[in-house]
């Protein structure tokens, strides 16, 4: 048979240096024949071979149609005996045939690490996941004389050959014709589409073309060009089906959101996506149409048989609410037709985390967790029982990135490294989708390189401006001051002006604002454009284009919503705040011009110090994003809050912790008091003046603060695995006699009492009281917990006890400080310090740390840093692993705080009188 009449069409094309040869025979023989051909003309000496089939039984028939044509064949596709020591004597080449396997034997051919085939024969095109997982298995090193031949099906082709040599045929004929090629089309339409998505070359790293957007209130940045769509009818890639059932749940029926505009096309086509938006402005529903599609598609293709395993999608959810709402959205998209495999797998809870496991090592379709439950499953993917099959996993989804950052980043960057290490994250390979309210820049700045085919998009115009590095700066001044301070800094721009052009654009809240600042300016002779609406666009025009004078752009808060075309600007003053926090983000559109140039630029935000709210937000923004807050912002909070209870006197109120611990407090609101009363300032009795202590930590209650005992205080035994000492020994054995337990008649604030709490007697104090006979109380020599139990569980502390000094100490890092103004530790800080640091080899005794004394304030020893047996320092293992910063000016504060006390006699009189 003559070469060019048995093979319809043979494409060669190389990618990271493995030449790929795609070959179309006439027939099944023709294809044989080539395939023989070939095979003989390779030497075997150099040249290790295997064809891989899809079943056992047709590569059996390859093995015996390939030995018709005098080409020595080994064959495994059937666990055997000798299997390992016939592969060895392959893979050292004392067997010189061909390797005729098929996809079942994959996972028994993975465990040998000898085998690495250099002349790759698929026998049909298999689907792109199979394609790569056989490439994996087999071809251990892609080294560059690697080759790869595919045989791709003959039949569309010759129907194709067929219809050009019979132009002519009776219309019966023809129709059976078509009927025929309608089969024939729908049988082979899906190989045609993975030949198609295999043909796309991947967008190489290196290109350079971006393609921006500023429309439908959306800033969107991409390599690839983007089409926005109106609507989920637009976009011809997803299914009836799909449409049909989103259509039914009044998604997208009359048009998209926006930012599905651009994402819908986009994800459908199998690309990566990053949406940063508010609060409900379909995020989620970017990517769940196409990831159901895929996964609807891929049920389908995935083998009910041990050969696959794991999900071909991983959604992973910030919480099980979440988690909940999007499986539900998931079961209504996806087909409901009967398939072997599972459509979804959800995994919110941590007790079936192995009946999970177990089920996923089948094949299915979505895998819906949290990522603290998905590293759990990753441990138990073994070699020997395989959860997550690479090959097979064609998206991954990652939504509301930035909750699950805030309370776990240490599990988010292991999740992360974990799927960089499993997956490419390409078109062909698997899709990536990040979705939620913040830019996480640390992450981002990590994923973005990585993806070719990424297409970011920003409904929050200020979480935009972080991905651009705008610095954000407050102008803290008051209502009497702010016109001149604002003339001043205009000013000094207008000096810059000559060394550097100074394209400063100044926004305010109304058109009368606007007026007033252009008259306020023409005062001092500073020239000025009004931007009251879009009208002024020529205005703008005129001010972006002129031969550079410097001239002031004042636009109101009313006009900032039409304006989608700015140029790029050096500086945003606000001459106030806006009313509300979203139309004070929306003010950042106008640096639209810098999201298109990728240009810096900063923000000058003139606030009154009574403006606590839009301070507060503005704070709370930065510290979300990792910036370090300047300390006279934070102190505004507190000033205001002492200033106010100057006024009014919190008596019956506990002082605030964040004030006694950091020596301001930046909460939202704080009901605490911030006044501390003379007597509150004198250190406890036990407290150490300076130099170095030795102790256990008996509660570890945030990384830089623990319940601390001394070893002065030494171990008479061990109670329930603590460390109890003499007194607390005394105290357990007096009070197990029952008639030593005398319960507190009438319980009062300040008042020495014995209560049962761990299930060991102990000391506590009285803290305060609360409604329905509950009181507050605090451990003495246990611990340093404050809690609320019932005044009939208190016993009167007998004599004997009264006098001995209380042995626990609650003890502070000073200044060492979470990043957020809730000042709250996130879950992952905690672990990690208890793991970490404080672990305690089990059946060992308490263990031993040190620390410098650093100064003690109310009821706290503030120490320098934490020290274990081996001179490991605590402070630097928070710092380097954590979103976690040194507050240097925490005891001047505190000393502050301590010369402000007032006398509580005084307080309490005038606030009576009051
Ligand atoms: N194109 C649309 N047309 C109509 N309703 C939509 C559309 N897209 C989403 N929705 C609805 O809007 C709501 C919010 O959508 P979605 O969950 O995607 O928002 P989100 O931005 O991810 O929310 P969150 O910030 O809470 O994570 C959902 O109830 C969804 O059904």
């Amino acid at each position: 048979m003559k070469k060019q009449s048995s093979i319809i069409s043979s494409s060669t094309h190389n990618c990271d240096g493995i030449k790929y040869t795609y070959v179309t025979p006439s027939t099944w023989e023709a294809g044989l024949q080539h395939l023989a051909e070939r095979i003989q003309s390779k030497d075997f000496n150099a040249v290790r071979i295997a064809l891989v089939c899809e079943h056992a039984e047709e590569s059996h028939k390859m093995m015996q149609a390939l030995g018709k044509r005098s080409v020595g064949c080994l064959l495994l596709n059937k666990q055997s005996k000798m299997l390992e020591t016939v592969l060895r004597c392959w893979c050292q080449g004392d067997l010189h045939a061909v390797l005729v396997v098929c996809d079942e034997m994959l996972p028994l051919l993975a465990c040998c690490a000898d085998l690495n085939v250099n002349y790759l024969i698929h026998s049909t095109q298999p689907m792109p996941h199979i394609f790569q997982k056989r490439i994996q298995t087999l071809t251990r090193s892609m080294a560059r004389e690697t080759r790869v031949l595919v045989i791709r099906s003959e039949a569309l082709p010759m129907l194709e050959q067929q219809q050009q040599q019979t132009p002519k045929q009776p219309q019966t004929q023809k129709l059976q014709q078509l009927q025929l090629q309608l089969q024939l089309q729908q049988q082979q339409q899906t190989q045609q589409q993975t030949q198609q998505q295999q043909q796309q070359q991947p967008i190489p790293a290196a290109a350079t073309k971006e393609y921006t957007y500023s429309n439908y209130r959306v800033f969107a940045w991409s390599r690839i060009e983007q089409f926005a769509c109106y609507n989920i009818n637009n976009v011809s890639s997803m299914e009836p089906s799909i449409v049909t059932r989103m259509q039914q749940l009044n998604v997208g029926k009359k048009r998209a959101m926006c930012v599905q505009r651009y994402a819908w096309p986009h994800v459908a086509a199998g690309r990566a996506l990053c949406v940063i938006g508010n609060e409900l402005t379909g995020k989620t529903w970017c990517y769940l149409p196409a990831a159901c599609q895929l996964v609807n598609k891929e049920v389908l293709r995935r083998m009910d048989n041990s050969s696959d395993y794991g999900p071909s999608c991983i959604i992973l959810c910030a919480n099980v609410g979440q988690g909940e709402h999007i499986a539900d959205s998931c079961t209504a998209l996806l087909d409901t037709a009967a398939v072997k495999v599972e459509r979804l797998v959800k995994l919110f809870d941590r007790s079936i985390v192995q009946e999970v496991a177990l089920r996923l090592r089948s094949a299915c379709g979505i895998l819906l967790t949290t990522v603290e439950l998905l590293l759990q499953l990753c441990q138990l993917d073994t070699n020997k029982a395989p959860i997550f099959n690479p090959l097979a996993i064609r998206c991954v989804a990652i939504d509301n990135l930035d909750i699950m950052w805030r309370c776990d980043r240490l599990d988010v960057n292991k999740a992360v490294d974990w799927m960089l290490k499993l997956l490419r994250f390409e078109q062909q390979h698997t899709q990536l989708i990040i979705v939620g309210r913040l830019y996480v820049e640390s992450l981002m700045k990590r994923l973005l390189p990585l993806l070719p085919d990424l297409l970011l998009l920003f409904e929050d115009e200020l979480e935009a401006s972080i991905y651009i590095g705008i610095k954000q700066e407050l102008l803290i001044t008051s209502e009497q001051q702010r016109d001149e301070q604002l003339l001043q800094l205009l000013l000094c721009k207008q000096q810059l002006e000559q060394q550097q052009p100074q394209r400063v654009v100044l926004t305010c809240q109304t058109i009368k604002n606007a007026e007033m600042l252009g008259q306020l300016l023409a005062s001092r002779d500073i020239d000025s454009y009004n931007i009251m609406d879009c009208k002024n666009y020529e205005d703008i025009k005129l001010w972006s284009n002129s031969e550079r004078k410097f001239v002031v752009l004042i636009v109101s808060d009313e006009a900032v919503p039409k304006l989608n075309d700015m140029p790029p600007i050096d500086c945003l003053i606000h001459y106030n705040y806006a009313v509300g926090w979203s139309r004070f983000k929306s003010r950042f559109r106008l640096y639209y011009g810098n999201f298109r140039l990728q240009r810096q630029s900063s923000a000058i935000i003139a606030v009154c110090v009574s403006d606590v709210d839009p301070i507060w937000y503005i704070c709370d923004f930065m510290m979300k994003h990792d910036q370090l807050v300047p300390e006279p912002w934070l102190n505004l909070f507190t000033n205001q809050r002492t200033e106010s209870e100057h006024a009014k006197p919190r008596i019956a109120k506990s002082l605030c912790r964040q004030l006694l611990a950091f020596g301001n407090c930046c909460r939202r609101s704080c009901l605490y008091r911030h006044i501390l009363w003379d007597y509150e300032t004198a250190a406890p009795a036990n407290h150490p003046g300076q130099g170095d202590i030795r102790f256990y930590v008996l509660f570890c209650l945030s990384p830089a603060r623990f319940a601390i005992r001394r070893v002065k205080y030494g171990v008479s035994s061990y109670f329930h695995n603590m460390p109890v000492t003499k007194l607390g020994e005394q105290i357990q054995l007096h009070y197990e006699q029952s008639e030593n337990r005398v319960l507190l008649s009438n319980p009062q604030p300040g008042q020495l009492c014995i209560a049962k709490l761990n299930q060991q007697y102990q000391r506590v104090c009285i803290t305060q009281e609360h409604s329905d006979d509950r009181v507050e109380i605090k451990q003495l020599d246990a611990g340093v917990d404050f809690l609320i139990v019932n005044s009939s569980d208190l016993m009167v502390c007998h004599d004997r006890f009264v006098e001995d000094e209380f042995e626990a100490n609650d003890l502070r890092i000073t200044g060492l400080t979470p990043l957020n103004m809730e000042r709250i530790w996130p879950d992952d800080a905690k672990r990690l310090v208890r793991n970490k640091f404080f672990n305690r080899p089990t059946g060992k005794v308490f263990r031993v740390f040190t620390a410098k004394v650093d100064f003690c304030f109310h009821e706290t020893i503030f120490v320098e840093n934490v020290y274990d047996e081996a001179g490991n320092d605590l402070k630097s293992l928070v710092l380097n692993n954590l979103a976690a910063h040194m507050d240097e000016s925490v005891r001047p504060r505190l000393l502050k705080t301590a010369a402000a006390a007032k006398p509580y006699e005084e307080a309490a009189e005038g606030f009576l009188e009051k």
